[in-house]
C-alpha cells in the first residue's frame, strides 16, 4: 500500500500541494481557536467570578464572540476547499484512469471485467481521494490539536498532566490491531463489489435473454449469492470497525476518570484552583478527543488501502503504445510473419504466414480458427507472442497509433453503436467530415433511403448500443461510417451476415468498388460471396488447429470454395 500512497501522491496530489497547503492552514486556525475558549473561559471563573476583575469581562465576552466567528469563517472556508480538492481529483484521476482503459490492450481489460473495472473507476477511487483531502489533514492536524492543550496542561500541572494522559498509548493496541483487519477486509469486500458491478452489468444487458429463457429465478438466485458473499464479508469489516470504536471510547473514559481521582483531592484540598481543574476537563477532552479520532483515522487509512491497489492496477495495464515512427501506406501490403499468438495459453496461431495484397482478400475456415483474431492482431488489440505483423514493411508495433488507427478500419460482425443520433454514429468515422459528405457515405452503402424515412431521419437517436435499430440496419451504419473514414486498409468480420440479400449485393458491389484502392481483408462463411481471382486464406478446420498445425494456406479460389 505504502508504495501505491506514494504513487497516488506524486501522480495526482503534488500538483496540488499549494491547495493542500493552504487547507492545513485553515485546519490549525480553526484548530488554534477551539482552545482559545477554553482559556478564556478559565479566566471566567478564576479571574471574573473568583477574582473579581469585573473590567476583564467585556473582554472576555468579545474575545469568545469573535472565537467563533473566525472558526466558522476557516470551517467554511477549509469545507469548501477540501469538497473542491476532492472533486478536481477525482476529475484527475478518473480521466486518467479512462485513457489507460482506452489505450491498453483488449486482452488486458478483459481480463478485468467491466463492471469491475467500474467500481474501480468511480467508486474506489473515491475512497482513495478521500485519503488526501480528508484523513491526511485530519491527521496532521490532529498531532496540533494533541500538542497544544497537552502543552497547556503541562504549564498548569506537569504530574497531573502526565497522570492522565499516559492511558492515551492505549490506544495504540487497538489502532494496530484492527487497523490490519480491517484493511483484510476491505480487500475482500472491495472485490466482492467488483463482481456485484459485472454481474449487474452482464445481467441487465442480457434481460432479453432471461426473460426468453424464464431464468428469472435463477438469474435472481445467482445475484443473491453475490449480496450474500458481500454481506458476509461486509458485515465482518463492520463489526471489526465496531470493535475497534467501541475499545476507544472505553479508553476514553480512563483519562477522565484519573483526572477526577487524583485531581478531585486536590481541588478539595486547595492545591488546585477549580478553574485550572474545568480546564484539566475540558483539555483532557481536547487531547482524547485526537487520539481516539486516530484510531478511526487510521483504521480508515488501512481499509482504503486495497482501494489505492485497486486503483492503480488500471494504471499499471499494458498499454498499448505503439512506436514513434511515422506509417506511410503506399501499397497496402499488409503481411503477417511466422506470428505466434495464445489467448490464455491457449495457442491459436503458431507460425502464421499470409500476405494481403491491395484489392479483395478473404479469410476463410471453420469457427473458432482464428479468423477474427488475426484482424484484431492487425488492429493491435492484442501483443504478439512472436512475430511480426507489417504494413508495407512496417512493424504495425513500432508505428505512431494514431498512424496505424487512421489507416486501418474494422467493421465487426456484430457492430458498435453509442447511444446518440445516427449522425453522430456515422460521424465518428471522421469528424472533420461535412454533412454532405455524410449523407453520400450513407447513400454508398444504400442506407441513406431507410434513414430519411425515419421521422427525425438522421437524428434518431439508436439507443444504447443501437438497440432501436435492426441488426442489418445497424451494419450498414457501421459500414457508412467506414466508408467516412476513407483508410486505406479495411477490415470486415462477417459484415453481410445480417443483413438481407439485396443489401447483400449492395454492401458487396460497395466494397467491390474500393478493390482498386483499398486492401480490404474480409471474413466470410459464405463461399458465394467470394470474388474471381481473389486472394483467399484458408485457416482450415478447428481440428487442425487443436493439433497446433500452423496456420498459412494461401489456397486458389475453387477449392476455398468448394471443399
Ligand atoms: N478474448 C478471448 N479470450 C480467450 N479465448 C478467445 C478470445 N477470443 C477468442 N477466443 C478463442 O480463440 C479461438 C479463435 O477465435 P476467433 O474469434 O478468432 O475465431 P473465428 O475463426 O473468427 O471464429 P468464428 O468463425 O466462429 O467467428 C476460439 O476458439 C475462441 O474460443
Amino acid at each position: 500500500m505504502d508504495h501505491s500512497y506514494k504513487y497516488f501522491f506524486m501522480k495526482f496530489v503534488r500538483p496540488h500541494a499549494h491547495t493542500l497547503a493552504f487547507l492545513l492552514v485553515l485546519e490549525f486556525i480553526g484548530m488554534l481557536f477551539t482552545f482559545v475558549s477554553p482559556l478564556l473561559a478559565k479566566s471566567l471563573i478564576d479571574d471574573v467570578f473568583i477574582g473579581r476583575r469585573t473590567e476583564l469581562f467585556g473582554y472576555i465576552l468579545l474575545g469568545t464572540a469573535a472565537t467563533y466567528i473566525i472558526s466558522a469563517v476557516s470551517t467554511y472556508l477549509s469545507g469548501y476547499g477540501k469538497g473542491k480538492l476532492d472533486l478536481v481529483l477525482f476529475n484527475d484521476v478518473t480521466k486518467e484512469a479512462f485513457d489507460a482503459v482506452q489505450s491498453a490492450y483488449i486482452k488486458k481489460t478483459q481480463e478485468m471485467k467491466v463492471g469491475d473495472l467500474l467500481s474501480r473507476i468511480v467508486a474506489n477511487t473515491r475512497s482513495a481521494i478521500i485519503i488526501f483531502t480528508q484523513i491526511v489533514p485530519q491527521f496532521v492536524v490532529n498531532v496540533a490539536r494533541i500538542i497544544t492543550p497537552f502543552t497547556i496542561m503541562l504549564f498548569y500541572d506537569w504530574k497531573l498532566t502526565l497522570i492522565v494522559t499516559t492511558p492515551a498509548l492505549f490506544f495504540l493496541l487497538p489502532m494496530l490491531f484492527f487497523g490490519k483487519r480491517l484493511e483484510q477486509t476491505q480487500k475482500i469486500s472491495l472485490e466482492k463489489t467488483g463482481s456485484i458491478y459485472s454481474f449487474l452489468k452482464e445481467s441487465l444487458t442480457m434481460i432479453p435473454l432471461i426473460k426468453v429463457f424464464g431464468l428469472e429465478r435463477w438469474s435472481r438466485d445467482k445475484f443473491n449469492e453475490q449480496m450474500k458473499d458481500y454481506y458476509d464479508v461486509s458485515i465482518d469489516y463492520t463489526k471489526n470497525n465496531s470493535m475497534g470504536s467501541s475499545v476507544n471510547s472505553l479508553i476514553y473514559g480512563v483519562p477522565i476518570a484519573l483526572l477526577i481521582l487524583f485531581g478531585g483531592p486536590m481541588v478539595i484540598q486547595g492545591s488546585l484552583t477549580i478553574g485550572t481543574f474545568t480546564l484539566f476537563m475540558t483539555n483532557v477532552a481536547l487531547v482524547f478527543g485526537p487520539i481516539s479520532q486516530f484510531a478511526f483515522l487510521w483504521s480508515y487509512y488501512k481499509s482504503s488501502s486495497p482501494a489505492f491497489d485497486r486503483v492503480k492496477n488500471i494504471f499499471e495495464l499494458e498499454q498499448d503504445k505503439g512506436g514513434d515512427k511515422e506509417l506511410v501506406v503506399k501499397e497496402g501490403s499488409v503481411t503477417f510473419n511466422d506470428v505466434w499468438f495464445s489467448y490464455d495459453n491457449r495457442p491459436i496461431l503458431q507460425r502464421f504466414n499470409a500476405t494481403f495484397k491491395k484489392g479483395l482478400n478473404y479469410v476463410v475456415g471453420d469457427n473458432g480458427t482464428g479468423k477474427s483474431t488475426i484482424l484484431k492482431l492487425l488492429c493491435s488489440f492484442y501483443p504478439l507472442e512472436q512475430g511480426k505483423i507489417t504494413i508495407d514493411g512496417q512493424d504495425i508495433f513500432e508505428v505512431r497509433r494514431e498512424d496505424l488507427r487512421k489507416n486501418v478500419s474494422m467493421i465487426f460482425s456484430d457492430p458498435y453503436l453509442f447511444d446518440g443520433t445516427i449522425y453522430e454514429n456515422i460521424h465518428i468515422g471522421n469528424l472533420l467530415a461535412s454533412k454532405e459528405e455524410i449523407i453520400k457515405a450513407a447513400k454508398l452503402v444504400r442506407v441513406h433511403e431507410f434513414i430519411t424515412s425515419l421521422p427525425q431521419g438522421y437524428e434518431t437517436q439508436v439507443g444504447e448500443g443501437g438497440l432501436k435499430l435492426s441488426s442489418g440496419e445497424k451494419q450498414k451504419i457501421a459500414l457508412a461510417r467506414a466508408v467516412l473514414k476513407d483508410s486505406p486498409i479495411v477490415l470486415l468480420d462477417e459484415v453481410t451476415k445480417s443483413v438481407d440479400a439485396d443489401s447483400r449485393k449492395s454492401i458487396n458491389e460497395v466494397i467491390k468498388n474500393f478493390k482498386n484502392k483499398k486492401t480490404i481483408i474480409i471474413i466470410t462463411h459464405n463461399p458465394s460471396e467470394i470474388e474471381q481471382d481473389s486472394n483467399i486464406i484458408d485457416l482450415g478446420q478447428e481440428s487442425r488447429r487443436e493439433n497446433h498445425v500452423h496456420h498459412s494456406f494461401e489456397v486458389p479460389l475453387s477449392k476455398a470454395i468448394f471443399s
